[in-house]
């Protein structure tokens, strides 16, 4: 609701709806009875809005929508009116977060004041939508076109400061934000609002709009690789152009395509899925669950290992304030990755937040530590010796994390005295921006310790998700199926960059081979050499050259490494690169490598449309999602959804791939298609349709009902 007062001659209208002040049915209905009263009563002269506790409302109420109750009357369009044409001036005091609906809003008020920590914006291109509220006719106006569209597609929130430079705010208030309102409403009593209202004044520069609209596109088509809601919003800021009303129905007449567009829905989903992982739990284990287990108190971290993850591990965790003891046992390195640390903390607190790191190359050191994360290399042998030696050296309360991409957390817990504080936190690369983390329990982890691996995640600001154990947990054992079925494509006439071309239409941000040239080729051939399905030279003797244990095998990725083409950092992998150029192109060594393969397994070359190329390579990927479901390693589909958008680049305007199997391509579809592949390569194990699938598409049911805890 939003409470009514007076302060003298000034109302006060407080939105009271936590946590964040959506505008919520009855918000609307206690809004413009408000501004009724306000207007109606002699006294009042004047009208202040802002939000009740930890922000000014922060946009339309999104579980709203797709219900009917966000546009039921009066919706927030009409609220908007009543502000603009209010003939008493109406000041939006902003703190906290003015969003979407919210930012219109304040977008539509006379005056708008901020204090110095508010931040405003127009995200809804997250949620699939537009600011329908007038946000693509108002902030053209204040603004001008390039900015708007900037803000508007990015969706990215600005600083009270820079919103004063925009001209959008009038002014900052330091203090009682209440206190500073109502003496500001004051002394613009009287005064005529008309030339305060945003929606008479017409666009900056409204000559150049066509220009820098297609300035624009380019870079933004690019961006959104396939999500229509970007494009749209450039559609419905260029009609800011046209009077007031004429924009605003061209504004309508878009915001109602994307509402109903498959995308909006799956954006929704994802923000709210992005949620939901906080509320986790064990699929088996009631004692595992966000609500009873507590976690530990966490001051103190240990890093074991400073290349690459351990120095993003390091960085993440100084940003959020914790101190770190970062044990290096080479010198260099050490001394390499202090420096690389110094650098990238910024500049106005790095000599702050680097006071709260101790560097180690003995194991004693880390003896007083809170949770210790082991970083080093992706071997089984060499986290086992670092385990032993940290069981042996740290207090018995401290928790021992491996961030491993796969390997068995029981294994590793098993040798230690300790595996109920055993945990797995696989972090991404690189770890101080992904946002990522994938936690792992074993068998004897206890619920203290997955609770504090869980909340490690939220201090240091990352999305976590927890999950069972298996070979290469969800994300990899995932990505498993979806990099061989790549390879097998390459067998069969698709080149290196028609499957990346084909996975970057879909919207990945990098195709397989890309990605594998930008990560290394020779971080999966090290795991194949591990798993003795390779060697350095090879493969092992007597090996059928296309087959390893039964299972159609492909060694193309072998041969490209043992060619010593590494990826990026060699300047040549699935693709050659020019000197200082990240570049990918098209190389006719690789190509003759892959055609002289074709012919000594008689393989013919055939075309491979872009759709098959997609079904091939995500399907079998859906497929493993799955049977982790069936498994109980995932417990909803949303948390495989969630590790997906955040940790693989999956693109958000589908929902994740759990979301799009079943909402958008349909799960009798995918069996079908599923069935018709395997039929068509009966040894290719992933393309065979999962149980879990096949009783679902006969009978019936829902991902969502599969979930334990899903408010979904
Ligand atoms: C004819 C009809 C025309 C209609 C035109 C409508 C045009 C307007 C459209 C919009 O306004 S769309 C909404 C735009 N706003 C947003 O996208 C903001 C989304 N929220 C956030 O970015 C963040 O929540 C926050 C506000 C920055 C706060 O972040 P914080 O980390 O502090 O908290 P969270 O954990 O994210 O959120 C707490 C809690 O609140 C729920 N929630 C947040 N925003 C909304 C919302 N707009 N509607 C409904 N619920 C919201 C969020 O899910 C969390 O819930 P729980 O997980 O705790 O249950």
């Amino acid at each position: 609701m939003a409470e009514y007062s007076t302060l003298g001659s000034v109302a006060v209208l407080q939105v009271n709806n936590p946590p964040v002040n959506s505008f919520s049915h009855h918000v609307r209905q206690a809004l413009v009875d408000g501004l009724e009263r306000a207007q109606r009563d002699p006294a009042v002269r004047s009208i202040v809005i802002m939000g009740k506790g930890r922000t000014f409302p922060a946009g339309a109420d999104i579980r709203e929508f797709g219900s009917g109750a966000a546009v039921k009357m009066p919706n927030l369009l009409m609220v908007l009116q009543a502000v603009d044409t209010c003939q008493k001036p109406v000041v939006s005091a902003i703190h906290g977060t003015a969003l979407g609906g919210g930012f219109e809003l304040a977008l539509a008020s006379h005056y708008r004041l901020a204090v110095p920590s508010a931040r405003m914006g127009l995200p809804e291109v997250h949620l699939g939508i537009l600011p329908g509220a007038g946000g693509t006719q108002r902030l053209p106006r204040v603004v001008g076109v390039k900015t708007a569209i900037q803000m508007i597609t990015s969706g990215q929130h600005i600083k009270a400061q820079q919103a004063l430079s925009l001209g959008i705010v009038d002014k900052i208030v330091q203090g009682d934000l209440l206190k500073e309102a109502v003496s500001f409403a004051r002394s613009v009593e009287g005064r005529p609002v008309e030339d305060r209202r945003i929606s008479q004044k017409t666009v900056p520069e409204a000559d150049k709009v066509d220009e820098v609209v297609e300035a624009a596109r380019k870079t933004i088509l690019r961006k959104a690789r396939g999500a229509i809601a970007p494009m749209t919003c450039v559609q419905a800021i260029q009609a800011s152009v046209l009077p007031f009303e004429a924009g605003m129905a061209r504004e309508a007449e878009l915001m109602a395509f994307l509402m109903t567009s498959w995308q909006a829905p799956a954006q929704q989903y994802a923000f709210f899925s992005e949620r939901e992982v906080r509320r986790w739990s064990h699929p088996r284990d009631k004692r595992i669950n966000f609500k009873t287990a507590k976690p530990r108190v966490v001051k103190s971290v240990g890093v074991v290992g400073a290349g690459t993850m351990g120095m993003g591990i390091t960085i993440n965790l100084l940003q959020a304030g914790l101190k770190v003891v970062m044990l290096e046992v080479n010198k260099k390195q050490l001394d390499k990755a202090v420096n690389t640390i110094k650098k990238t903390l910024s500049q106005k607190s790095a000599s702050q937040k680097m006071s709260q790191l101790t560097t180690a190359m003995d194991y004693s050191q880390l003896r007083d530590v809170d949770i210790v994360i082991e970083a080093v290399f992706e071997n089984m042998r060499l986290k086992k010796e670092v385990f032993r030696k940290l069981d042996a050296v740290t207090k018995p309360q401290t928790i021992l994390a491996s961030n491993t991409s796969g390997l068995n957390i029981d294994e590793i817990a098993a040798v230690t005295k300790r595996p109920d504080k055993v945990v797995g936190t696989h972090f991404f690369a690189p770890a101080n921006v992904m946002r990522l983390l994938e936690n792992i329990y074993g068998r004897q982890t206890s619920p203290e310790t997955v609770a504090t691996a869980m909340q490690l995640g939220v201090t240091i600001g990352k999305v976590g998700v927890l999950v069972g154990n298996c070979p290469g947990f969800v994300g990899n054992r995932m990505l498993g199926s979806y990099t061989a079925e790549a390879v097998f494509l390459l067998e069969e006439g698709a080149e290196p960059q028609d499957v990346d071309r084909a996975i970057e239409e879909f919207g990945f941000p990098m195709g397989p081979f890309r990605m594998g040239d930008l990560s290394g080729t020779d971080i999966g051939w090290k795991g194949r050499i591990a798993k003795g399905l390779t060697t350095e030279h090879g493969p092992p003797p007597a090996t059928p050259a296309l087959y390893r244990r039964g299972n159609r095998y492909c060694p193309l990725p072998d041969m490209l490494c043992m060619k010593g083409r590494l990826g990026q950092k060699t300047g040549a992998g699935w693709y050659r690169y020019e000197p200082g150029s990240r570049t990918a192109l098209p190389d006719p060594v690789v190509l003759q490598m892959i055609q002289d393969y074709r012919q000594e397994h008689g393989f013919k070359k055939r075309t491979i449309s872009s759709q098959e190329i997609v079904e091939r390579c995500l399907y079998p990927l859906i497929n493993e999602g799955f049977h982790i479901l069936d498994e109980g390693i995932a417990a909803r589909s949303l948390d495989i959804d969630v590790i997906y958008l955040f940790g693989y680049g999956w693109p958000r305007h589908t929902g994740g791939p759990m979301y799009y199997a079943e909402r958008v391509i349909g799960l009798e579809k995918l069996l079908c298609s599923l069935e018709t592949y395997s039929a068509r390569y009966p040894d290719h194990a992933h393309l065979q349709p999962s149980p879990l699938l096949r009783n679902m598409v006969a009978k019936g049911g829902s991902l969502a009902a599969l979930g334990t805890d899903s408010k979904l």
